[in-house]
């Protein structure tokens, strides 16, 4: 018998492109636990459980042959990659298989009608995005646990064959099939049928007699404009503010039944609250030609047509443009952020440099998951952060009782922003700017107060024009002084930052554009100053100072020096980050009792733990 270990590599070698692979190596094993030692693999107890080589860019061949070999093995997902010719004709020698993604990728021809059978276990099938032609095999129809089938977006013909399973929704739109819809899949969304020449609920009734005589519906063609797209897209994520969802957490592609549950009951939302029929018209268009790129293994796929769905709620608009937050039915928010200023880099540099990002893995970076491309406007998805922004906690109106962060709070925010700037440093070790945008509105906070940067690294893919006019590194006093950059630069951001932290004074001057902007911000540095170690400097909103003004000034110095003009004499990030670890957090027992009871951002079960990376990142 081959070991696991054999067996992989020997189905790597008909992979083309397998750069991502390259940790695969003999002698390391595979799994460890429920980690995997190798990319792309998901573990469990020490036991392969799924391979999920998503997004890398792979070609060539999948040898189900040797996957057949791995007894354990019961999801396979090679989504958002270059694979083409026919789908592999041997994929139900691996009977225990689960699920099977296949979406997006070039996949052509017709599948084999028996290609499916016997595949007990099978309960996902995504085959969407491809140019698959043919008709529909009929051995899908008899996997008697299938709940999910995704097929859209192919070149499928004929007539859909009749699906039994009563759980089961099945994407089908955008292809060229005709006839009747099965009856089990009448409840269904009728989008999901649309762009093919189908009948019956969802769909006009079918004539009473001969087929020939269904009216023709016109294709629906994949391709919608940039604009109208993400105009639509906006248009309904801003629409389904209003439908808040109001239901718990469903669980996470667990239980299909309250998965169907829910999409019915948004679905049904939609209509009552009356979407305009333009709009739903479009909207069954695009929902079907959304093609999300993930960058990051191990999180949940879902479609443009998911944040579609989602309820969703506008965040704010900064300088690129407006971010929303999106619930999925399956219980995560993310946020989808628009960006129209990245149009003068190419497509492969772009998909490159979002990979990139999608690699990079710190306690204090925002997770980007995944991206959405257009020529003229980028959508870029993240995770959502539960505590918002740094800057709506030093700046936003509080309610009545709510204090303002506290001192210790504010420590350790700004030494995980630290840790999370080294890391980028390391990650990017040939930009000058390896994150460029650094600001509060740019400091998220999760549910436990650890800071998450975002927007980071964004430099190498913004129209230089914007950049120069909205991005904060672009007002440091080197560009107006030499039109120069430097790794320094971002230091001098950090000290805004902690200086803003500090004061509780809002730098209002990163508002003026262009010239000048720079100058006024450095004079506010200088304000703040001006006012130096008298204590009234600090922001009269931060509580737990007891005992810790001497560590506070350290800042405010520490700070300062950040902001030193001459790039010479400035620190560069690594004296920083040692002069900021070095402050002392507050001993706890030392002033317990200044901790107001009702002081919440203290009182949230933080333990040291949660701050305590290490100090490389
Ligand atoms: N992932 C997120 N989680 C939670 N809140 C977020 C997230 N991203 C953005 N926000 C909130 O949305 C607001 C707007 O953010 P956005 O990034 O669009 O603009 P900005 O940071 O103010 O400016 P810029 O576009 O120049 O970065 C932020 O102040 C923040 O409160």
């Amino acid at each position: 018998d081959d070991s696991e270990t054999e067996i992989l590599l020997d189905f790597k070698k008909t992979l083309s492109n397998a750069g991502a692979l390259e940790n695969w190596n003999k002698d390391v094993s595979p799994c460890n636990g429920n980690n995997a030692n190798w990319n792309g693999l998901l573990c469990k107890a020490n036991v392969l459980n799924g391979l999920q080589l998503e997004s890398m860019g792979l070609s060539g061949t999948i040898n189900f042959d040797s996957l057949s070999k791995l007894p354990t093995l019961r999801s396979v997902s090679f989504m958002n990659n270059n694979f083409d010719g026919p789908i592999p004709s041997n994929i139900n020698k691996i009977r225990a298989l689960r699920t099977l993604y296949l979406a997006n990728n070039n996949f052509s021809g017709e599948i084999p009608g028996d290609a499916f059978k016997g595949m007990n276990q099978m309960r996902r099938v995504y085959l969407g995005n491809n140019g698959l032609t043919g008709k529909i095999p009929n051995s899908l129809a008899t996997l008697s646990k299938l709940v999910d089938l995704q097929l859209q977006n192919n070149k499928f013909e004929g007539e859909i064959p009749n699906f039994k399973q009563k759980d089961l929704i099945a994407n089908f739109a955008n292809n060229k099939l005709e006839g009747p819809i099965p009856s089990v899949l009448s409840d269904e969304t009728a989008s999901f049928f649309a762009g093919n020449n189908l009948c019956g609920k969802p769909l006009n009734n079918c004539p009473a007699s001969k087929k020939k005589s269904i009216p023709k519906v016109p294709i629906i063609v994949a391709s919608v404009g940039a604009l109208a797209l993400a105009v639509i897209v906006i248009t309904l994520l801003l629409f389904h503010r209003r439908n808040r969802r109001k239901t718990s957490k469903v669980e996470r592609l667990g239980s299909t039944k309250s998965q169907k549950k829910e999409t019915k009951y948004n679905y049904d939302n939609r209509k009552e609250i009356g979407l305009p029929k333009q709009t739903a018209d479009n909207y069954k268009k695009t929902e079907q030609t959304g093609k999300l790129h993930f960058v990051r293994n191990g999180t949940e796929r879902f479609e443009l047509q998911d944040l579609l769905r989602a309820s969703a709620e506008v965040l704010g608009s900064g300088s690129f443009g407006s971010s929303y937050k999106a619930i999925l039915l399956s219980g995560p928010a993310m946020v989808v952020k628009r960006y129209k200023q990245m149009s003068n880099v190419g497509k492969e540099d772009f998909y490159e440099h979002m990979r990139k990002l999608g690699s990079l893995s710190h306690p204090n970076l925002l997770p980007f998951v995944a991206f959405y491309y257009k020529k003229e406007e980028k959508l870029l998805i993240t995770d959502f952060a539960e505590n918002g922004s740094l800057a709506s906690h030093l700046h936003g109106n509080l309610k009545p009782n709510q204090p303002g962060l506290d001192w210790p709070t504010r420590l350790r925010i700004i030494k995980g922003v630290g840790k999370g700037l080294n890391y980028l440093y390391k990650a990017f070790p040939s930009l000058a700017l390896p994150h460029g945008h650094l600001k509060s509105s740019n400091v998220l906070l999760d549910e436990t107060f650890v800071p998450l940067l975002s927007d980071y690294a964004l430099v190498p893919v913004i129209n230089k024009e914007h950049a120069y006019q909205f991005m904060v590194a672009y007002k440091s006093p080197e560009l107006a002084q030499n039109n120069r950059l430097t790794r320094k630069t971002d230091v001098w951001c950090l000290g805004i930052l902690i200086l803003e932290m500090l004061t509780g004074k809002f730098p209002a001057n990163y508002l003026k554009q262009g010239k000048g902007g720079n100058a006024d911000l450095a004079s506010w540095v200088n304000s703040v100053v001006r006012e130096e170690w008298t204590g009234e400097v600090f922001d009269k909103d931060m509580k737990g100072t007891a005992n810790g003004q001497g560590e506070m000034l350290k800042l405010l110095k520490i700070g300062m020096c950040c902001c030193e003009w001459n790039v010479e004499k400035r620190w560069d990030l690594k004296e920083a980050l040692e002069k900021i670890n070095e402050l002392k957090e507050r001993n706890s027992e030392e002033d317990h009792s200044s901790y107001a009871s009702d002081d919440i951002y203290s009182s949230r079960g933080l333990t040291d733990d949660e701050f305590t990376f290490s100090v490389n990142g």
